[in-house]
């Protein structure tokens, strides 16, 4: 055995000396293993078995009805200077922390086996790749895991070869509300999660580990960790641009990685493959261009709404071999949720369904699933070095305001729009749905360090010799007078990934306006959609009286973050409020 396996038998011993599991399991993340937890799952209640004619190897999971998504108010960065974790964060001391969440430890996993997930966020070749340790007493974490990782045996070998490795301690102890707890300590690579079972509080590789660590080690090592789908635009020529996209939680980023262009499109010969969808790492290569990878394996998509008007390429990777957590049940037991043809029998509390109890589905119902079972799944999503980042794309729901796509005039602006982001929020979290918050680079949950640090970071990719990608912002949930979506979206939103192809190639001129370039006249291909004159007028208009107020707004929010903000990112909000003005009185 090499020392560094001992640094991690050491912490294993030490946390099965606090928590007393009845047996200790280290995953090697096998098929046997899988099928072997499965069983006891099915056993135990954990798991039901879903119709296995029409979906093979899928399954339901109904968490506790108090545990059902990421909890905000209960997420903690404990850094060892609490400026560090800036205002975008809850803070803790870490020695008060670590004897929190120690004390709730203490015992936890009597009676209960401890599994031991080492897990490879990334290619497991890849140099942009890092590992992790979950220790953790849920079955169902364990099986989440290897869909959403590199689990088992290869993890641990690279672990053993590099030393590091973040490591993360949870338990699903009593899910009682009251004592749940998300605790983050970048400084010791170590994440200490309690009594949640749910996704991004529970599949450690995931939220804590691959953006709230990551993001504080990318600042440190000159890279960029970020809640983004990764998506490759083909067109018919056969050249291939890869777009990364940060948008909120539920916002759209699965169904813009799964993209299926419009009917003209597919004639013509475009293609779209899927990367990523929900976290990207990305960092200059040799060339100065960014160069990203997917972390992840797998996806955890939000299950309402998937359908086959929207995105038939998620329905179809569900098809087979995926457990589904809080989704309703038909008569004959397949897994049902709103958006779908025929009916619920069952919710997803497992209660005869009845409307008066809300939607059949809840709201943040998700489907695991690996992402190799997608259709169009990219053929580069295993390449160790990444693929080449053409656009960076921020957007959010924002139903009045803001544009269908505008494009910043250069990095340091794009950053502002990023740090700008505004979005309503929605049932990903727990709190209220549909009120506007910002959400800067859609990591307001996510950055685990001061974002007028993360900022500064951001603008630091703009130095000599760096080829970095455009900037853009989109906005597909603007809505008309009568509340209904101007914008088809989905499938169509290649219109617009098209027209930024055509920005990044030099082909479209666009049209200035003070926020930024908009596409100008004929530029947006729309044929074969029935959208008047006026609704194209109104998602494409930028409204100078209200983009004033928003500037304000933007101005009073950076603010909030002190002196930390950098300096240039003040400087471009006023030159944009300035320009505004301008244009208003002209
Ligand atoms: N109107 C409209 N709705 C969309 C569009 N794209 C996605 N949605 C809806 O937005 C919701 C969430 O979409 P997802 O793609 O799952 O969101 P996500 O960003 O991957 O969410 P997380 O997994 O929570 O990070 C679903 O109800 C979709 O149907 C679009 O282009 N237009
Ligand atoms: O982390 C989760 O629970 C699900 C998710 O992708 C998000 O909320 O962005
Ligand atoms: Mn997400």
């Amino acid at each position: 055995m090499s020392s560094k396996l001992e640094s991690l038998q050491r912490w294993v011993d030490e946390v099965a000396a606090l928590t007393r599991p009845a047996k200790i399991h280290w995953c090697d993340g096998s098929d046997a293993e899988y099928r072997q937890l499965v069983q006891q799952m099915l056993q135990t209640g954990d798991l039901i078995e879903l119709n296995q004619e029409t979906h093979p190897g899928c399954y339901l999971h109904r968490s506790s009805p108090s545990d059902v998504a990421r909890v905000e108010h209960l997420t903690f960065v404990c850094t060892k200077d609490e400026q560090d974790a800036g205002p975008n964060n809850h803070w803790m001391a870490p020695a008060d922390a670590h004897a929190k969440m120690d004390a709730l430890f203490e015992g936890s996993m009597e009676g209960r086996t401890m599994y031991v997930i080492p897990y490879c966020m990334g290619p497991i070749d890849s140099p942009l790749a890092r590992c992790g340790v979950e220790i953790t007493d849920s079955p169902y974490v364990v099986a989440n895991m290897r869909t959403m990782t590199r689990m088992g045996a290869a993890a641990q070998a690279r672990i053993e070869r590099e030393g590091t490795f973040v490591k993360g301690l949870h338990s699903t102890g009593e899910l009682d509300p009251e004592r749940r707890f998300i605790m983050h300590f970048p400084e010791e690579l170590t994440i200490k999660s309690y009594g949640s079972g749910y996704g991004g509080n529970a599949l450690l590789g995931k939220k804590c580990h691959a953006l709230r660590i990551a993001s504080f080690q990318a600042k440190s090592e000159g890279w960029l960790a970020e809640h983004m789908l990764i998506v490759g635009i083909e067109n018919p020529k056969g050249e291939t641009h890869y777009i990364a996209a940060a948008f909120p939680s539920a916002c759209g980023k699965t169904n813009l990685a799964m993209l299926i262009p419009p009917e003209g499109y597919r004639k013509d010969g475009w293609k779209v493959w899927t990367v990523g969808d929900d976290i990207c790492w990305m960092r200059p290569g040799a060339d100065g261009r960014l160069y990203a990878i997917n972390p992840e394996a797998g996806y955890f998509g939000v299950a309402p709404g998937t359908s086959d008007a929207t995105n038939p390429n998620a329905l179809t990777t569900i098809a087979r071999d995926t457990i589904f957590t809080n989704v309703a049940v038909t008569a004959d037991n397949q897994p049902w949720w709103e958006g779908l043809p025929g009916k619920p029998v069952t919710d997803w509390q497992g209660r005869p369904y009845d409307p008066a109890n809300g939607p059949a589905a809840h709201p943040n119902s998700r489907f695991t699933v690996s992402a190799r079972q997608c259709p169009t799944w990219s053929p580069r999503a295993e390449d160790s070095q990444g693929v080449p980042i053409s656009a960076i794309v921020f957007g959010g729901r924002r139903p009045s305001l803001v544009p269908l796509v505008f494009e910043a005039r250069d990095w340091a602006h794009g950053v502002l729009v990023g740090a700008a982001m505004g979005s309503e929020t929605t049932a990903a979290a727990t709190g209220a749905v549909g009120v506007l918050r910002r959400d800067s680079m859609a990591m307001k949950p996510f950055a685990g360090y001061h974002y007028g640090d993360y900022f500064r970071h951001w603008l630091s990719f703009d130095k000599p010799g760096a080829k970095l990608p455009k900037i853009f912002h989109v906005n597909w949930f603007r809505k008309g007078e009568d509340g209904r979506f101007l914008w088809p979206g989905y499938g169509d939103n290649l219109r617009v990934l098209e027209w930024m192809i055509d920005r990044v190639e030099g082909r479209a001129k666009g049209r200035q306006t003070p926020i930024g370039t908009v596409p100008s006249d004929g530029e947006l291909k729309l044929d074969g959609l029935a959208l008047d004159r006026r609704t194209v007028d109104a998602l494409l208009d930028v409204d100078h009286v209200g983009w004033s107020d928003e500037l304000a707004a933007i101005g009073e929010y950076l603010h909030s973050f002190g002196d930390r903000l950098p300096d240039q990112l003040r400087a471009e909000q006023q030159r944009i409020a300035k320009a505004l003005k301008t244009a208003e009185a002209a």
